[in-house]
């Protein structure tokens, strides 16, 4: 039986490039995009203006309605007829029609006896942090509809088995883009939500020199059609996303504080989340916009991402395949160790629902900011950096494994040496403290592996108290399918 959520998801729910192709709901879109751009006319010719079209308006009805007897008035929405959305990615997305909205509303609703609770729209809600934090808003009672667009940067299957969990606790995920205006706009429509988490994004730092232009859909494209959609919205919502302890960059000051220079970034990647930073100040200065960056330090956890490094390691060190561990050049650093400042994912989860709960009102309606509204960036680590070389011992214990290690120097991948979050602010202002130290979160991390990966394994593992690494280099060999 797979594993539940126990309270974990940076995925890519990211966003693909929609903008080439052709929008199906005419209608609909069209008269949102007049809605946005109208003047206002004076009263007079207003008033001329309407007895005119009126005239025409009747004149042509009449016409219609005597030439074509079977005509009826095209619905806003047809019903339960799905629209295929604006995938590049191969999925068969479809949304739209009635039984959908009923759907995406019941999912949005609030639970809690009193009714005061959020609605929100959780964006990379497939992802690994999305699916733990969509997960945790529903258990307290929010209003909670996912946005996915289950792309296979890594196995789509795992983020089907994450949906598939929240579908169990209520949550829907609309396969969607959230560079799909369309689909945004409609999703505003239909639900008055008050937040919106945005977490899908096209995440990890060494892949962006393999797909460089995917960064920037999902995390430039993407973020900027997400701002477009909420600033129109009514209520506008408040916007709470994922940023990354990358922003840093090459910043030598330490512990990283939110003060720190942000403008030397050693990745791509880093650059299109410094780039969504700026651009939330623009919808934030212009439109009202209540906005949070939360900065993530490497996040790991169950139901996590197999692109990340303690994932593939356990993959295989657990095949017995050689891991390759980076060590600094020395180049003059205050670090000679490579360290990562590892965040548990519970953590990060209790980070991000104090952030929603302390993010003050957009000011904005109908696309008019009415006055000054929160601007916040935080970050969220543990504080306690740990070498990699110490991430596999811990590795090596908790699976019974000797890993192969093949250590070489660090090559220039746009990874960085070393991560340390200073947290002082977002213990203060959200309450946020971490409580989990890497061996505590990576027991927990193995444990959903071998259940998860190895089921048989795992059984075996419980009623022997051990395991025997012969027995794990075989089994894994023909179940894991991660990575
Ligand atoms: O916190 C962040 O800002 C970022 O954390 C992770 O990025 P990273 O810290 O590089 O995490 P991993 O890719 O899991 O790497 C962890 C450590 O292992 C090292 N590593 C990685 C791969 C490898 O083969 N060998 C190796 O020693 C890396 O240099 C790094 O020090 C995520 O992948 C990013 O999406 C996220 O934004």
């Amino acid at each position: 039986m797979a594993p539940q959520l126990n309270g974990a998801s940076g995925s890519a729910g990211a966003t693909s490039g929609a903008a080439a192709v052709k929008p199906q709901f005419h209608h609909f879109h069209h008269h949102r995009l007049a809605a946005r751009h109208h003047h206002n006319p004076s009263p007079t010719s207003l008033l001329s203006k309407l007895a005119f079209w009126s005239v025409c308006s009747l004149s042509l009805l009449l016409a219609f309605l005597l030439l074509s007897p079977s005509a009826a008035p095209t619905p806003r929405v047809a019903p339960d007829s799905p629209r295929r959305s604006l995938h590049t990615s191969p999925s068969t997305a479809t949304w739209g029609g009635t039984a959908w909205e009923k759907k995406v509303r019941a999912s949005a609703r609030v639970r809690r006896a009193n009714g005061r609770g959020l609605s929100v729209l959780v964006t990379g809600a497939a992802g690994f942090v999305g699916c733990h934090a969509a997960a945790a808003l529903r258990r307290r009672g929010d209003g909670v509809l996912g946005l996915d667009n289950f792309n296979d940067y890594y196995d789509p299957a795992l983020k089907r088995g994450r949906a598939a969990l929240l579908a169990r606790s209520g949550v829907y995920v609309v396969d969607g883009d959230i560079a799909d205006a369309e689909l945004l706009d409609k999703l505003f429509d239909v639900v008055p939500f008050t937040h919106v988490l945005h977490l899908a994004a096209q995440a990890g730092v060494r892949h962006a020199l393999v797909d460089p232009m995917s960064y920037v859909r999902a995390n430039v494209a993407g973020i900027v059609a997400l701002l477009e959609a909420a600033r129109v919205a009514d209520p506008q919502p408040a916007i709470v996303w994922a940023s990354s302890s990358s922003v840093y960059g090459l910043n030598s000051h330490v512990p990283f504080s939110e003060h720190d220079r942000t403008d030397r970034p050693a990745s791509l990647y880093a650059a299109t989340k410094k780039a969504g930073e700026e651009i939330a100040h623009v919808y934030n200065h212009i439109y009202g916009l209540s906005l949070t960056a939360l900065r993530f330090f490497t996040v790991y956890g169950p139901w996590g991402r197999p692109d990340m490094a303690y994932f593939f390691f356990t993959r295989d060190i657990l095949a017995g395949r050689p891991i390759t561990v980076y060590e600094s050049d020395g180049g003059g650093t205050h670090q000679t160790t490579i360290s990562r400042d590892f965040t548990y994912i519970d953590d990060i989860v209790k980070g991000c629902v104090g952030a929603l709960d302390t993010a003050g009102r957009s000011t904005g309606s109908g696309g008019k900011k009415r006055g000054p509204a929160p601007f916040r960036t935080y970050n969220l680590g543990n504080t306690s950096p740990v070498p990699v070389t110490q991430l596999v011992d811990l590795l090596e214990k908790l699976l019974k494994v000797k890993a192969v290690r093949r250590v070489v120097k660090m090559p220039r991948n746009g990874d960085v040496p070393y991560t340390h979050a200073n947290i002082s602010l977002a213990q203060r202002e959200l309450g946020y403290r971490p409580s989990t130290d890497l061996q505590t979160g990576l027991k927990k991390f193995v444990r959903w592996y071998l259940e998860y990966y190895m089921p048989g394994l795992a059984d075996k593992q419980k009623q022997h108290g051990s395991s025997n690494s012969k027995v794990l280099l075989d089994r894994n060999g023909s179940t894991n399918s991660a990575g």
